[in-house]
């Protein structure tokens, strides 16, 4: 299916398309079953999952290296990318902290790439990047090893968003809330962990940088702020900084690069000259 020149909604049709695949999973493993698997693996844990907030907060780049092999506007990026590979690549590199696409369908991704990621070593706070929309898919999450969920405004009612965010709480994970428009700004005071603001709207995948300059100010001035999407350069990540953001979400810049991971390094390295003329 050729989403690009197909009129209709992108996420619209992703959302469908998750919908089935949730009632399926459910016939497969019930939600019961996969609550003990869940409260079983949480027993034998001995910290919980790393804190992306606090690193963010903490981090002088504040970098959110992203594993996304392939993306409904871009097609294949890398279909040879490896979760056991790339993801201990990028935290090598200086990553604060790691975002893995699971979505399959469209983005190429598996849950099994967060558990690969954390069997190569990845100690780093691992966001769960896929379009939730039933608590049965936070307990996906936390089974594979996720340290947070990313929540998206466009595809959730406001009472389910609330919802989700206790939910994921109760299981010992954070929240990144991605809004796009002024319109979804009203969910700001769900109080996420980290707001996020996607650069690229989800509706037709046309990505603006400025989207972030125009939303910063309406957001919390304490929280932890995240721009998502589109971002290719040190000087972009500098201004967005200095208005206000915490973290930025790189996928494509570094997943298109021979070596991701180098990429990255050497990203981190003129971001650190940046700051320090
Ligand atoms: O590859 P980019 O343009 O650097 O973007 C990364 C990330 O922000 C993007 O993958 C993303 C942001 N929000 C999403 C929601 C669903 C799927 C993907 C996304």
């Amino acid at each position: 299916m050729d989403l690009q020149t197909e009129n209709t909604d992108i996420l619209q049709t992703i959302v469908a398309h998750k919908q089935q695949e949730v009632d399926e999973w459910m016939r497969f493993m019930p939600p019961r079953q996969l609550m003990a698997k869940v409260e079983e693996r949480m027993a034998k844990e001995e910290q919980p999952p790393a804190s992306m907030r606090k690193a963010l907060l903490q981090s002088g780049t504040g970098i959110i290296a992203e594993f996304k092999r392939k993306s409904p506007s871009k097609g294949w990026i890398k279909r040879e990318g490896r979760a056991g590979v790339i993801p201990m690549a990028y935290q090598q590199a200086g990553a604060t902290a790691l975002s893995i696409l699971t979505d399959n369908h469209f983005f190429g991704g598996y849950d099994e790439f967060i558990s690969e990621a954390r069997a190569s070593g990845v100690t780093l706070p691992i966001l769960y990047k896929n379009f939730i929309i039933s608590e049965y898919q936070l307990l996906q999450a936390r089974f594979c090893g996720a340290s947070a969920v990313l929540l998206i405004a466009a595809d959730l009612l406001k009472d389910d968003c609330r919802t989700l965010i206790h939910m994921a709480h109760q299981l010992g994970m954070e929240v990144l809330l991605e809004m796009h428009g002024e319109e979804e700004l009203d969910y700001a005071d769900l109080e996420p962990d980290m707001y996020g603001i996607n650069n690229r709207n989800l509706g037709t995948f046309i990505t603006d940088v400025n989207n972030s300059f125009r939303m910063a100010e309406r957001l919390p001035k304490d929280g932890c702020k995240v721009s998502e999407s589109g971002i290719g350069d040190p000087d972009t990540v500098m201004r967005l900084r200095q208005a206000g953001f915490n973290g930025f979400l790189m996928g494509e810049h570094f997943m298109k690069a021979d070596n991701p991971g180098d990429e990255l390094a050497r990203f981190i390295g003129q971001l650190k000259q940046h700051a320090q003329p």
